[in-house]
């Protein structure tokens, strides 16, 4: 029994869970306060569920609740709009957590990493596991600021259903348009909370028409306010016709009453209440539930995360509403047919424990002492411990079933992304009743990719910049610290610059790289410098050119002898990846070993344009003709097509290629005109101007080039009012007098990308 009961010993030690950022500046303003008051960061924390006295039953039931219990959820939203509070007050209520959490003074239990409660932003996201009426919620608190959209969108795919959580007087903005859009790509049902009832400005109204008409969705009002703004009281029930009224004495909101709505008392009320509830019963015809999970539509719900009204009922809708994994229809299941499949979507380093993995497993069951196949990395390795992650503290359990959320510790191959399988038998047999199961559907290249679950696109960076460690003999410490970093984070990007020999990180925004470069003196208590900041350009053709070469060379007694003639030409693909065709006389007969050079001869030749040395995007290439003498190594072929493709790219005529932002300016009147003649300066162009109450909100596109340091100058122009969002629009050509100039400065300069 003793023996047994070591076995759930509860974690009390920290783990860091990454977390997120974003320079909004009311959190700034906060971090600077709370960097000035020394604010203790302590907090309470409950004993968990069924850890009292020696009952592990209880403690078993606990940890692998019947699967029809458990719900996945995800919490998403534009940056801001209370994600992280509406977090700490659902573990509050859950019993979880014993005070109250608040972003303003850094102390919440998720966003707890130094850089998270300096700044006061999510950086990446933490599960959170509790239980609410009987049911396991396994929650993941997501990053709104647009640098960590990859997070996001890895942690959607694990999910089950999502909050979408917003703010009332805002309605949707930029970044829960992007969010909204990635759980549809997902097929995620959603609940839809519109919080911030209590502040100024804020309309239920306003906010679920701007839901209808942005996100295209249908709402089903669920609950109404009571009040808005300053007089926001509580909710109205729709569905029981009820008015849910928080105690105003209580200062955590623990305490509420529902009340049944009397003609005597509130007859407009109830009128209303009437109304809307038939509106909702005609609208829907069959059950909520089931429309929600069809994705039809969306419940809507209203309160105050701040203010501590409406979380209960949301955590009451989240286990009515959103469906339980095995209602989720995944086609991958029935090809495992019980067998381990989980998917690691978050790689932590713990310096003490190494790497920690986030999996969400699909089917099959996970121990300790497991021994996992990794379909990805083709490896097997083993699970040395397996940790339930209730926050920042981790349960030791024996084993943890489909369904669930669990954190393991000694892997040290799996990365972000890796689809993980009990052993490679077994992924090949699950690949097998994929082919056979999913036809030629599933047909791809080779069998294990049938396999891969995440199917997460990493977006190309569009920011580099130079790394160097403090001396020449710290740098094998940073080529460690950066590959760490890399398997939690794939949209980061490492490259050796050939020429200078130094190292170059690439990024998805200022901020990303920015957070790496702290999070290297932090964690790994490495400084580094960084070099200047640069956009990561593209290249293009505009005509299409001819050209033949030959590799004639001998190595030791053997003769490699290649000659080929191919054509580039510009085509129409917003991609990288170039188009490759084959003359019929070329095709024939081919080796697939002399393809594959071929392809990889043209692919590396096409990340190094002759202008900048940056990627070319738009074109094609045609093989025209190919001659191989016998013996011939397939490094030579690949060498001698990459270079007649770069000898063709240097004769084509040339245009560089620069990213463009989409950009969303939320502005007062007062200071209108000075941001749109600041953007007319940046080279910006402005599709519409619309109003949302006192705000006016820009949307356009601009160079990223001009848009470098935006934050500060917006917050200098505005005197701190303004917020804004950015996102990568496309690449478009440059004028000709801009690249003039770019090319002028950059002469001298490698890129490397
Ligand atoms: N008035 C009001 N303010 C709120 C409410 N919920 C959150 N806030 C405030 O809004 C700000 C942002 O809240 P967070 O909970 O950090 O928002 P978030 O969505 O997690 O932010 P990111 O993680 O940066 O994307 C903080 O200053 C909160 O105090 C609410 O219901 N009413």
């Amino acid at each position: 029994m003793v023996s047994n009961l070591m076995k759930f010993v509860v974690s009390h030690k920290k783990i860091p869970i990454l977390h997120v950022n974003n320079m909004c500046c009311s959190k700034m303003r906060a971090s600077l306060q709370r960097l000035k008051s020394h604010v203790p960061l302590g907090r309470n924390y409950s004993s968990l569920p069924g850890l009292i006295g020696n009952d592990i039953k209880s403690l078993h039931s606990v940890i692998n609740p019947p699967i029809a219990k458990i719900r996945n959820i995800g919490i998403m939203a534009h940056i801001d709009a209370g994600k992280t509070t509406t977090t700490e007050r659902i573990l509050y209520y859950s019993g979880y957590t014993r005070s109250l959490g608040d972003v303003d003074d850094g102390d919440t239990v998720t966003d707890f990493m130094a850089q998270e409660r300096e700044r006061g932003i999510t950086i990446q996201s933490a599960a959170v596991t509790f239980d609410w009426k009987g049911y396991r919620v396994n929650l993941i608190d997501t990053p709104g600021h647009v640098d960590f959209t990859l997070e996001v969108e890895r942690c959607l795919r694990v999910l089950d259903g999502a909050v979408a959580v917003f703010d009332a007087s805002a309605g949707v903005e930029a970044q829960t348009l992007t969010v909204w859009r990635q759980a549809d790509k997902h097929r995620i049902p959603r609940i839809c909370f519109l919080n911030k009832m209590d502040k100024t400005g804020a309309s239920f109204k306003y906010a679920v028409e701007s839901i209808r008409e942005k996100l295209k969705a249908k709402p089903l009002l669920l609950q109404l306010p009571l009040g808005e703004g300053k007089a926001f009281k509580g909710v109205v029930d729709v569905v029981n016709k009820e008015k849910l009224l928080w105690n105003p004495n209580s200062d955590d909101g623990k305490d509420f009453v529902r009340n049944p709505l009397l003609e005597m008392s509130d007859p407009e009320l109830l009128k209303e209440t009437t109304e809307a509830r038939n509106a909702l019963i005609e609208q829907l015809q069959t059950a909520i539930r089931r429309v929600t999970l069809a994705q039809t539509a969306v419940p809507v719900l209203c309160g105050s995360a701040l203010k501590n009204k409406g979380v209960q009922p949301l955590l009451d809708a989240v286990t009515v509403y959103l469906p339980s994994p095995e209602e989720r229809n995944y086609e991958f299941l029935p090809w495992y047919k019980g067998d381990l499949c989980a998917l690691a979507f978050k790689v932590l380093h713990d310096k003490q424990r190494g790497p920690l993995v986030f999996m969400r497993i699909y089917s099959g069951m996970i121990k300790p002492q497991l021994a996992i196949y990794n379909i990805n990395g083709n490896c097997t390795e083993r699970i040395s411990r397996l940790l339930l992650p209730f926050a920042d503290q981790h349960i030791e359990i024996p084993s943890l079933t489909a369904g669930n959320i669990a954190l393991t510790v000694g892997l040290k191959h799996t990365a972000t992304g890796d689809t993980i399988a009990s052993s490679k038998s077994s992924a090949l047999a699950a690949a097998r009743r994929a082919e056979t199961e999913g036809g030629k559907k599933h047909r791809r290249n080779n069998e294990a990719e049938r396999l891969l679950l995440a199917g997460v696109e990493i977006p190309e960076p569009v920011f580099f910049c130079t790394i160097e460690p403090p001396s020449v003999a710290k740098q094998p410490d940073l080529d460690y610290v950066l590959k760490c970093l890399q398997r939690e984070d794939p949209s980061l990007k490492v490259k050796l610059d050939a020429d200078s020999g130094q190292t170059v990180l690439c990024g998805m925004g200022e901020l990303h790289i920015e957070i790496i470069h702290d999070r290297i003196k932090r964690e790994y208590g490495l400084e580094t410098y960084l070099g200047p900041l640069q956009v990561a350009y593209r290249e293009t053709i505009l005509n299409a050119v001819r050209a033949t070469d030959t590799l004639d060379r001998t190595l030791g007694d053997k003769r490699h002898l290649v000659t080929v003639e191919l054509e580039v030409k510009p085509v129409e693909t917003a991609s990288v990846m170039p188009v490759i065709e084959y003359a019929g006389s070329v095709s024939e007969d081919l080796p697939t070993a002399s393809q594959e050079a071929i392809e990889n001869g043209i692919h590396s030749a096409c990340l190094q344009g002759p202008l900048l040395g940056s990627p070319v995007q738009d074109v094609a290439v045609a093989v025209h003709s190919l001659v191989i003498h016998p013996g011939t190594s397939t490094t030579m072929i690949s060498a001698c097509v990459s270079r007649c493709i770069q000898k063709a790219l240097k004769k084509a005529d040339k245009q560089v290629l620069e990213p463009l932002m989409k950009l969303e300016v939320t502005v007062t009147r007062d200071y209108l005109s000075l941001v749109l003649a600041d953007l007319a300066q940046r080279r910006g162009t402005i599709q519409e101007i619309q109003t949302r109450q006192e705000n006016k909100i820009i949307t356009g596109f601009v160079p990223l080039a001009e848009i470098m340091g935006y934050s500060t100058v917006l917050r200098t122009l505005t005197s701190g009012s303004a917020t804004f969002a950015l996102e990568l629009s496309n690449y478009e050509a440059m004028n000709p007098q801009d690249q003039t100039v770019l090319l002028g400065r950059r002469s001298g300069l490698t890129q490397v990308l």
